[in-house]
C-alpha cells in the first residue's frame, strides 16, 4: 500500500530536488506513506501544533522579557502600579502585557498553547496506553514520550515562574521548599538555583536559561526522534476490514494527509488565538510582584500541575529527626508528595510496556492495535491510575472546593485521604466488570447478529424479531480481537515465552505464571453460533412458556 507512483503535480519539484541532491526515490516512498485515518490519531499532533506555537510566540516574548532580578520603579501605563518598587522581570512581563504592540495576545497565546501542549500530550498518551500501542516494536517510542512529558511539566514549571508575579512567587516557594528538603544534597541545589539564601538574586536567569534553550532543545530534539521512529515504525491502526500487521489502510501522506494536517494545524493555531484574544490567562497585574512574605488566597498552579499541589495538601506532617539537633530533618511531609505520585506515575508509565511483556511473555510485534474492552486488566490499571492522579488533582484545589460547597477544609482533606487509596480499586473493579460486559455485547452481535426492529408473526401466532448481520466495518473491527497471551506454565497456553522449568520452580517464577494466568483476563469468544440472518424470539405467541423464549 505504500507503493504507488507520485502524483502529477509534485514531478516537477521532485525531480528538481532529485537532480540536484538524488532524493527522488526517498519523497516518492515517503510521500506516499500511509497514515491511519482514526480521529485518535490526530491527538498527538495537538500536541505538534502547539509546540510550534510555543516557540514561535515564545520567540516573540524573549525580544521584549528581561530575566532580571534587579529592582525597578515601575513607570509604565498600568496606573494601579505605577511608582511600585518590582523586580526587572515582572516590570517587563507587565511592560509586554501593556505598552508592547500584540504583546498581551503573543502572552496569552502563549500560555494557551502551553496548556494544550501538556493536555495535548497527555490525551495522546493515553490513546496508546489504553490501545497497548505502546508494545513491541514502539517502546522505544513510548519511553520518549515519557521523557517528553517529565520535560514539558518541568518546562510549564519554569516558564510561569518567569513574569515574577505574585502568582509564581508562590510556585518558586514550593519548589524551593521541595529542593531543600531533598537529603544532603539539598542544600546546595537550593544555593545553586536562588544563588543564595531564598529568594535569592539568581532564580528568574536560571530559570529562563532552562526555559528558553536548555529544555526547548532537547525536546525538540526528542519530538524529532519521536517523530522519526513513528515514520520508520509506521503507525498502528485499528482492527478492522482487510487490516493486517503488515499493512497500514488510510491516506497517503501527499496529498490527503498534507492538506487534512494544514488544516489542522490551522485550526489548532485559530483555536489558541481565538482563546489568548478572549479568554484571559495569568492576568499578572492583578496579583502584583512578589515578595516573599505575602501569599494570595486561592492560588493555583496550571493545570498540569495540580497533581502536586494536591499531594503537598494531603500529606499528613510527618518527618523524622534524625540524630536530634545535631543531625537533621527529614521532612516527609514534603518529600513524600514532591517525589511519590510524580515517581509513581512516570516510573510506572515507563516500566508498563516491559512489565506487562514479561507478565504475558509476548514477543510478537504488533502494529494491529486493541480495543480498550479487550484487554480488561490493562485498561482497569489504566483507569486506577487516571483516578489517582484525578483524585490528587482535585485536592490540589481543596480550598476552592471547601469554599465552593461550603464544607470544612480538614474534611476535604480527610475524604481526599482515603479516596487517594479507595478510589483507584473501586474503578478497577468496575473497569474491569464494563470492558467484560462491552466484550459480552460484542460477542453478542457477533453471535446472534444485530436487531432490525421487524417482528414478524409466523404462522403458529409466535412473534419473532429479525436480526441481521452487523455492518461488515463493525463486524471486522469487532472480529480483530486478539486472545492476550498466557505463558506456558500458567495453564498450558504456549503463546507467550517458554519459562525454563527452573525459573517456574523459583518463587518469582511461580509469580510470573501467577500474574500471567490472572492478566490473560476471563476469556470471551467471539463465536458466531447461530449464523447470520438469524431470527430471534421477541414476544411469545399465545399460550406459550413465557421463560423458554427469554432466555432464548
Ligand atoms: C523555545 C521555546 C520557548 C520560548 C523561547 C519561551 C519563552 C518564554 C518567555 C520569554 C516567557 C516569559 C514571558 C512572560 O511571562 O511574559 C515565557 C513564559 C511562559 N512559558 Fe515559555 N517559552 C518557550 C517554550 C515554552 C514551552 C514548551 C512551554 C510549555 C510547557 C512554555 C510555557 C510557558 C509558560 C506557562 C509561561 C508563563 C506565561 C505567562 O506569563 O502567562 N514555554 N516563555
Ligand atoms: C511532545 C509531545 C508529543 C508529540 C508532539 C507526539 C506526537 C506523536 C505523533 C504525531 C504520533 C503519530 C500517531 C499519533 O498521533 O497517535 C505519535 C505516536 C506515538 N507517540 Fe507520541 N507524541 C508526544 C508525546 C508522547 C507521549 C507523552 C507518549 C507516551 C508516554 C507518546 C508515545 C507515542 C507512541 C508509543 C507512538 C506510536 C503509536 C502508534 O504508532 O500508534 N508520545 N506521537
Amino acid at each position: 500500500m505504500s507503493t504507488g507512483t507520485v502524483p502529477k503535480p509534485i514531478v516537477g519539484p521532485s525531480n528538481f530536488i532529485d537532480e540536484r541532491i538524488g532524493a527522488g526515490n526517498f519523497l516518492k516512498r515517503n510521500l506516499r506513506k500511509v497514515f491511519p485515518d482514526h480521529w485518535s490519531f490526530l491527538l498527538g499532533e495537538i500536541a505538534l501544533y502547539s509546540f510550534i506555537i510555543l516557540l514561535l510566540t515564545g520567540t516573540f516574548l524573549t525580544f521584549f522579557f528581561k530575566p532580571s532580578m534587579g529592582h525597578t520603579v515601575y513607570e509604565g501605563s498600568y496606573d494601579a502600579l505605577k511608582g511600585v518598587t518590582m523586580s526587572e522581570a515582572y516590570a517587563s512581563s507587565l511592560h509586554i502585557s501593556f505598552d508592547v504592540r500584540g504583546g498581551l495576545l503573543m502572552r496569552q497565546m502563549h500560555h494557551w498553547a502551553a496548556l494544550l501542549f501538556v493536555a495535548g500530550m497527555m490525551v495522546h498518551a493515553l490513546r496508546v496506553f489504553f490501545t497497548g500501542a505502546y508494545r513491541k516494536p514502539r517502546e522505544l517510542n513510548w519511553l520518549i514520550g515519557v521523557l517528553l512529558l517529565t520535560l514539558a511539566l518541568l518546562e510549564g514549571l519554569t516558564g510561569y515562574s518567569l513574569p515574577d508575579d505574585l502568582l509564581s512567587g508562590a510556585g518558586l516557594r514550593i519548589t524551593e521548599g521541595v529542593a531543600i528538603s531533598l537529603p544532603l544534597v539539598g542544600t546546595w541545589i537550593t544555593f545553586f538555583l536562588f544563588g543564595g539564601e531564598y529568594p535569592g538574586e539568581d532564580v528568574i536567569s536560571r530559570f529562563y536559561s532552562l526555559h528558553i534553550l536548555l529544555i526547548p532543545g532537547i525536546l525538540l530534539a526528542l519530538i524529532t526522534a519521536h517523530m522519526i521512529l513513528m515514520w520508520v515504525q509506521k503507525h498502528t491502526q485499528m482492527p478492522g476490514k482487510d487490516r493486517t500487521n503488515t499493512n497500514v489502510v488510510g491516506a497517503p501522506f501527499y496529498p490527503a494527509f498534507m492538506a487534512k494536517a494544514g488544516a489542522y494545524f490551522m485550526f489548532t493555531f485559530g483555536t489558541i488565538a481565538l482563546l489568548g484574544t478572549f479568554a484571559q490567562i495569568n492576568p499578572i497585574w492583578l496579583f502584583g510582584p512578589y515578595t516573599p512574605s505575602d501569599i494570595s488566597a486561592g492560588s493555583q498552579p496550571d493545570f498540569y500541575m495540580g497533581f502536586l499541589e494536591g499531594a503537598l495538601r494531603l500529606m499528613p506532617a510527618w518527618e523524622i529527626n534524625l540524630f536530634g539537633t545535631a543531625g537533621g530533618t527529614l521532612p516527609l511531609n514534603v518529600l513524600i508528595p514532591a517525589l511519590v505520585p510524580m515517581g509513581i506515575i512516570m516510573t510506572g508509565l515507563a516500566l508498563y510496556p516491559f512489565i506487562e511483556q514479561w507478565v504475558t511473555g509476548d514477543r510478537r510485534e504488533h502494529h494491529v492495535v486493541d480495543r480498550p474492552r479487550n484487554n480488561p486488566h490493562r485498561t482497569s490499571i489504566g483507569m486506577s491510575a487516571v483516578t489517582f492522579y484525578g483524585v490528587l488533582w482535585l485536592l490540589g484545589a481543596n480550598d476552592e472546593i471547601a469554599a465552593f460547597f461550603s464544607v470544612s477544609l480538614n474534611w476535604t482533606t480527610y475524604v481526599g485521604r482515603v479516596l487517594v487509596f479507595v478510589g483507584p480499586a473501586v474503578v478497577y473493579a468496575i473497569t474491569y466488570r464494563v470492558c467484560l460486559g462491552l466484550q459480552r455485547s460484542d460477542a453478542a452481535i457477533i453471535g446472534h447478529g444485530v436487531e432490525s426492529g421487524v417482528i414478524k408473526r409466523l404462522p403458529s401466532g409466535e412473534y419473532i424479531e429479525v436480526h441481521v448481520p452487523p455492518n461488515p466495518g463493525i463486524e471486522a473491527h469487532m472480529r480483530g480481537k486478539e486472545s492476550i497471551p498466557i505463558i506456558a506454565g500458567a495453564d498450558g497456553d504456549s503463546d507467550g515465552d517458554d519459562i525454563p522449568s527452573k525459573e517456574m520452580r523459583h518463587p518469582l517464577g511461580k509469580v510470573r505464571a501467577k500474574l500471567s494466568k490472572a492478566y490473560g483476563g476471563e476469556k470471551i469468544a467471539l463465536v458466531d453460533d447461530h449464523g447470520h440472518g438469524h431470527e430471534e424470539h421477541a414476544a411469545v405467541g399465545p399460550g406459550e412458556d413465557e421463560k423458554s423464549h427469554l432466555t432464548h
